[in-house]
């Protein structure tokens, strides 16, 4: 059996529901086999990030290195990569193995407002990192830090799409978990040319900690296996969507998403 491939290159969420741990049960549910190259270490529960303890960079190159040199990976994603010097190593090291199919979260605060990303790292998010990628998938206040506009409307959030797009990225996803005054959660992506909306019904839940890795995992996954940046990115919405429906009620804060919802929902319909 010949089994597709991702990596995650990412940090590492010690209560299981972002970072590594989400991308990995992405990456195993949806029938791609994971790898990783951890870029933190991060202390975290659903009530906040506790302490992070980032790796060398060196450290970060040998795991890219050992995963490249022997496996390969027919898709990455990167996610918490905290500061310039790991965002340079691993822009690199993605151009040295020429990878193509590279989803890029562009993780900067956690959802109690630890910071994952040091500030003076933004320049080389950009310079660097953006240019390799072929998908980019911010939220909005993401989208808004590299971007320097402020985003309320739709027309807003195409502007952003526009000016992100200008920096190298083939396709520009904007998340609309933020958008909390509509009771649609709306995603956009833009393909260069074309604007094309992913919505569903927004789920009042406050358990909805790493929804953003789980979702651009997801993406890679679709990557991974031959599809198309428009069918990675309907497969995972449906996978995300699925995911905070089905809630777990763990821990007495942000809890995480089920990462079986979608495929014990699959297996249900095919019965
Ligand atoms: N309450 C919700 N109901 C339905 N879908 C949601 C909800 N919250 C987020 N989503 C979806 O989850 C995906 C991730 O979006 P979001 O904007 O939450 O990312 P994020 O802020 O990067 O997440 P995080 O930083 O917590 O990992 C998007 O497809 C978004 O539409
Ligand atoms: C390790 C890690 N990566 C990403 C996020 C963003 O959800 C988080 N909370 N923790």
């Amino acid at each position: 059996m010949r089994i597709k491939k991702a990596l995650t290159i990412a940090g590492s969420d010690s209560g299981g529901g972002a970072g590594i741990q989400a991308d990995l049960k992405t990456f195993q549910e949806l029938g791609v086999f994971g790898m990783s190259a951890l870029t933190a270490v991060t202390a975290q529960n659903t009530l906040g990030v506790q302490a992070v303890f980032p790796m060398t960079a060196e450290a970060v190159k040998r795991q890219i290195q050992s995963v490249g040199d022997d496996m390969g990976a027919d898709a990455v994603k990167t996610g918490m990569l905290f500061n310039a010097e790991i965002i340079q190593t691993v822009a690199a090291q993605i151009k040295l193995y020429n990878w193509r199919s590279v989803v890029v979260d562009p993780v900067m605060i956690a959802k109690g407002g630890a910071s994952l990303l040091q500030e003076e790292a933004i320049s080389a998010l950009k310079s660097d990192l953006l240019p390799v990628a072929l998908v980019v998938t911010p939220n909005i206040p993401e989208a808004e830090v590299l971007t320097q506009l402020s985003i309320q409307t739709a027309d807003d959030k195409k502007q952003a799409a526009r000016k992100l797009a200008e920096l190298g990225t083939k396709y520009v996803l904007i998340k609309g978990g933020h958008d909390e005054h509509t009771d649609e959660a709306v995603d956009l992506l833009y393909d260069g040319s074309e604007f094309h909306f992913f919505s569903s019904k927004r789920i009042q839940t406050k358990h909805t900690h790493g929804t953003g890795c789980t979702f651009s995992a997801a993406i890679a996954a679709g990557l991974a296996q031959g599809g198309s940046v428009y069918d990675a990115v309907s497969e995972a919405k449906r996978f995300i969507q699925a995911a905070v429906e089905d809630q777990l009620l763990i821990g007495g804060g942000h809890g995480p998403t089920n990462h079986w919802a979608y495929g014990r929902r699959k297996g249900d319909d095919a019965q």
